[in-house]
């Protein structure tokens, strides 16, 4: 194209809109301005790329906007998928994946060498600033077996673990030097023993020793549904009395969900939402807004009850 050509080009007009947009993060850009906020990017919320690369774009976003974003992955549909192909039988319990070491293995190469790859390379597209690491690097978890409760009995689940001691100083010296962690749930215990650990488990124990200013957890639904599945009334608002008085009757995977965002409340985070990871840059909307999204966890507000924009629909293999 010749320099006339370029020149004749004719520029977009300014949009106020824009700047209204930006203009209403001003609030939040102040709030969480150098706080510590904890991430957890579950597996059915990375089931394409597009979600994915809005996710990466999302964390880049905070981490450029002066907050520290850290974030814990899953990956329970990546690794079901890679034990099937590998035909190793595994089950879930409560919402735990009963581990045998066979499947450990599995867990620990899909978690720590696939999801955690993948995720650290599309922040990094945006800059040198993602880096990755597990609960066995400079001991961030140490991990006790954990057990579980199913009608009325306690469940052997192999080698589950839950974090009994966070070290969280690798992850500060990394938000120190600008850097974004990514982090998988595998942990030893205290003799070595590679343990699986729920993300949503551990992402609780790591914002309550981070002193995070929120914990944000995506999932594949829009929040808490109230009476799942047979109604669409959703939880928009909850305190953590309230929440733990549901706990005993919250199915599957809302179990180790609901009990981290209680965990991390009653361990002195803030607030802890759970959000629709489905939802193309879920993470800013739950940021840069003030209510109507998700199920958000805090102390001290009486239950708020909203229709959600879709009926809940169970999985086919839940
Ligand atoms: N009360 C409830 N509200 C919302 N979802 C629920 C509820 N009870 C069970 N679920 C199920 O929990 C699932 C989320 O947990 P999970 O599959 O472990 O997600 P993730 O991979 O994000 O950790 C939802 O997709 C839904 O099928
Ligand atoms: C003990 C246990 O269940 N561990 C999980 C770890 C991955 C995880 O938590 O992934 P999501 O967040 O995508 O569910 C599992 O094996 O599936």
């Amino acid at each position: 194209m010749s320099e006339e050509a370029v020149n004749a080009t004719p520029k977009p007009a300014p949009d106020p809109a824009k700047a209204a947009t930006l203009a209403a993060a001003l609030p939040w850009l102040m709030e969480y301005h150098g706080k510590i906020i904890v991430i957890k990017y579950g597996g059915n919320a990375m089931t394409d790329d597009a979600l994915k690369t809005a996710f990466a774009e999302d964390i880049a976003f905070l981490r450029y906007a002066g907050f520290k974003p850290v974030v814990v992955h899953g990956g329970g549909p990546q690794i079901s998928q890679m034990l099937d192909r590998l035909d190793i039988r595994s089950e879930f319990r409560g919402g735990l994946r009963v581990t045998t070491p066979e499947a450990m293995d599995v867990v620990r190469m899909v978690l720590v060498g696939q999801v955690q790859r993948e995720l650290v390379g599309l922040v990094n597209s945006h800059g040198p600033i993602a880096v990755g690491l597990s609960g066995e690097d400079a001991g961030l978890f140490t991990a006790v077996p954990a057990t579980t409760v199913v009608d009325g009995e306690e469940v052997d689940l192999g080698l589950v673990g839950e974090v009994d001691q966070v070290r969280p100083e690798a992850v500060l010296d990394l938000l120190d030097a600008g850097r974004v962690p990514v982090i998988s749930s595998v942990a030893p215990d205290q003799d070595g023993q590679v343990h699986n650990v729920n993300a949503d488990t551990a992402a609780a124990a790591l914002a309550v020793a981070l002193h995070a200013a929120k914990l944000l957890v995506l999932t594949d639904v829009e929040g808490l549904y109230r009476d799942w599945p047979h109604s669409p009334d959703l939880i928009g608002e909850i305190s953590p009395e309230a929440l733990r008085e549901l706990m005993p009757g919250l199915a599957s995977g809302m179990v180790p969900k609901m009990g981290a965002c209680l965990a991390a409340v009653e361990g002195g985070v803030p607030k802890a939402t759970v959000v629709d990871g489905r939802e193309p840059h879920a993470v800013l909307l739950e940021i840069f807004t003030d209510e109507g999204i998700g199920t958000q966890v805090l102390p001290g507000v009486p239950t708020k009850i909203r229709t959600a924009k879709v009926p809940p629909k169970p999985k086919e293999d839940a």
